[in-house]
């Protein structure tokens, strides 16, 4: 079993958002067009993120999907740049042909919010490689999953399900380590239940893979907070990603990696009462 946050030697890594869209729900445009994509990228790795996941279809909910070739008229530049510089590039994405695009330009992780459900040839593309893949539940489609999802207990229902996709990707052979789940704050949630799902992320050490934590800037932190523009949420979360690591989260999915990455320093340090090993 993993260790729990106040165990662990290092603070969970940070993953930092790059949106190459012009409607993600907190930064859409930011980063649309290539070159904006990629500064951002670089910026995030010289700020501390362990990777950055490069996603080019919003996914907020009320999204449609959008063409295959144009979410890769969107991605290919900014891959093709980021991955030939050897920079640790996450694809989110839920399409299995743009996942075989990615990693033949060499992506070492693919990130999908339907966990290899959406797309029926996901799971052979990703057992047939090396990479690392996060498996995030959501329950129904972007486009409707906000109409009043329903749960007998959140917790237990989305625990169910990421173990039910971990054993299919074992059966179709892909390892546990290569394997990080992902309860899926937002995806079909109400701000309630996200705020049952964060408290209830120990619970999730049992899966026995990593886990992922994709907080930043939602919908229940300006419910909580009355903050109404998302990109005013960075108070709120810095208090969810922290929330986050004291549940035992390995991986932290955020817009604002510079702020994370202090908060996330000095939060474990004060929990271990001593600095890093480096340090001491
Ligand atoms: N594994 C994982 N992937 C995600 C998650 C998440 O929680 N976990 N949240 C997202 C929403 O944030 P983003 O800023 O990318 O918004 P957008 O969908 O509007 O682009 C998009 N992708
Ligand atoms: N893709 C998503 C974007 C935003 C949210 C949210 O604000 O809860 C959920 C999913």
């Amino acid at each position: 079993m993993h260790p729990t946050a106040s165990e662990a030697a290092a603070p969970p890594a940070v993953m930092g958002i790059v949106n190459v869209t012009p409607d993600s729900f907190s930064d859409g445009g930011r980063a649309a067009a290539p070159a904006a994509a990629i500064g951002l990228a670089r910026r995030h790795l010289a700020d501390g993120a362990a990777f950055v996941d490069i996603g080019a279809e919003s996914t907020r909910p009320g999204a449609a999907e959008i063409p295959l070739e144009e979410e890769w008229r969107r991605l290919a530049p900014v891959l093709e740049v980021l991955l030939a510089e050897g920079a640790p590039v996450s694809v989110d994405t839920r399409k299995a042909e743009i996942m075989r695009r990615a990693l033949a330009l060499g992506a070492p992780m693919i990130n999908d919010v339907s966990a290899l459900t959406f797309d029926a040839a996901a799971l052979d593309v990703i057992a047939g490689a090396s990479c690392e893949v996060v498996l995030m539940h959501a329950k129904g489609l972007p486009e409707d999953m906000q109409e009043n999802p329903t749960y007998d207990d959140v917790a237990a229902e989305v625990l169910s399900y990421l173990e039910a996709r971990i054993a299919a990707c074992a059966a179709a052979g892909i390892e546990r380590r290569r394997i990080v789940a992902d309860p899926g704050i937002g995806f079909g949630k109400t701000f309630r239940q996200n705020l049952e799902l964060m408290a209830a992320l120990p619970r999730f050490r049992e899966l026995g893979v990593r886990l992922l934590v994709g907080a930043s800037r939602k919908g229940f932190i300006g419910w909580l907070t009355g903050v109404k523009q998302a990109d005013r949420r960075l108070g709120g979360s810095i208090g969810a990603a922290l929330a986050a690591a004291a549940g035992g989260a390995d991986i932290l999915r955020v817009h604002d990696v510079a702020e994370t990455v202090q908060a996330l320093a000095v939060f474990h340090a004060a929990r271990n009462g001593h600095p890093p090993p480096s340090d001491r």
